[in-house]
């Protein structure tokens, strides 16, 4: 017998990936979006030139800089920050309209943009920190990345020190040594934090047709 699995209406959750620059939250969030249907990018606008391969719109939205503070002005950000002398930040309708439609949102954004989410969004807010298996780790993954000139990459390795001192704030920490081992710790939190009964809205409404029909 073969049985289809039912839909329970629930709440899209918001997935948050943050690390030092360079300890792998591009390949993890790549990984992930390539494989799961039901989580998409939440694409932040960035003053940052793109690097070569980027493409507008699916990497970042990238703008200058009087645009990024006239979509400050107008209050078009659930969150935004400057890293590394750019602005990056979230635009908030795309992330609304998920939210409230059932579907899952994946952030790659710094821990001042996740202290904004968690003020904003706490209930739908799922933190995980990425940490490098070793400081040569990371400086060799910055350097093979071989795209950012190298004062840029000294600049990123200055400010390891800095975004890892933010590892409690977050609820799940991956150390990423291993890729496909990350990937697979990746997905088993989001599919936990799927099955939270908080999120199930339509729960309530299931049970009650499952106990009328037992009764
Ligand atoms: N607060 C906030 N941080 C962001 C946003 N988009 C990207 N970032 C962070 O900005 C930092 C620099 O990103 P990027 O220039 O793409 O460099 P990379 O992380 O080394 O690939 C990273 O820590 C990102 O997580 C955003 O919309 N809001
Ligand atoms: N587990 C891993 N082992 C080896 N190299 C990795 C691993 N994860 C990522 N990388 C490589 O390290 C570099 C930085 O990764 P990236 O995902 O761009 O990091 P971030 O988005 O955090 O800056 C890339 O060249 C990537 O291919």
């Amino acid at each position: 017998m073969t049985s289809e699995q039912p839909r329970i209406e629930r709440r899209g959750l918001l997935l948050v990936l943050s690390s030092p620059s360079g300890a792998g939250k591009t390949s993890l969030a790549r990984a992930l979006l390539d494989t799961d249907p039901d989580i998409r990018l939440s694409v932040s606008a960035t003053t940052r030139k793109p690097r070569p391969g980027e493409v507008d719109g699916e990497d970042y939205w990238f703008v200058d800089e009087a645009k990024f503070k006239a979509m400050i002005e107008a209050d078009e950000f659930l969150e935004w920050a400057t890293v590394f002398g750019n602005y990056y930040g979230t635009p908030r309708a795309p992330i609304e309209a998920a939210v409230s439609k059932g579907r899952d949102v994946l952030f790659d954004i710094d821990w001042q943009g996740t202290q904004q989410l968690a003020e904003r969004m706490a209930g739908e807010l799922v933190r995980v920190f990425v940490l490098p298996p070793s400081g040569e780790a990371l400086e060799a993954r910055l350097k093979r990345r071989a795209q950012d000139p190298d004062h840029v990459v000294a600049k990123r390795m200055a400010g390891a020190a800095a975004e890892i001192s933010h590892w409690a704030e977050y609820d799940y920490v991956i150390v990423n040594g291993d890729l496909g081992e990350s990937i697979a710790g990746l997905k088993a939190i989001l599919a936990a934090e799927r099955h939270k009964r908080e999120r199930m809205t339509g729960l309530t409404a299931f049970v009650r047709d499952l106990q009328a029909a037992l009764t």
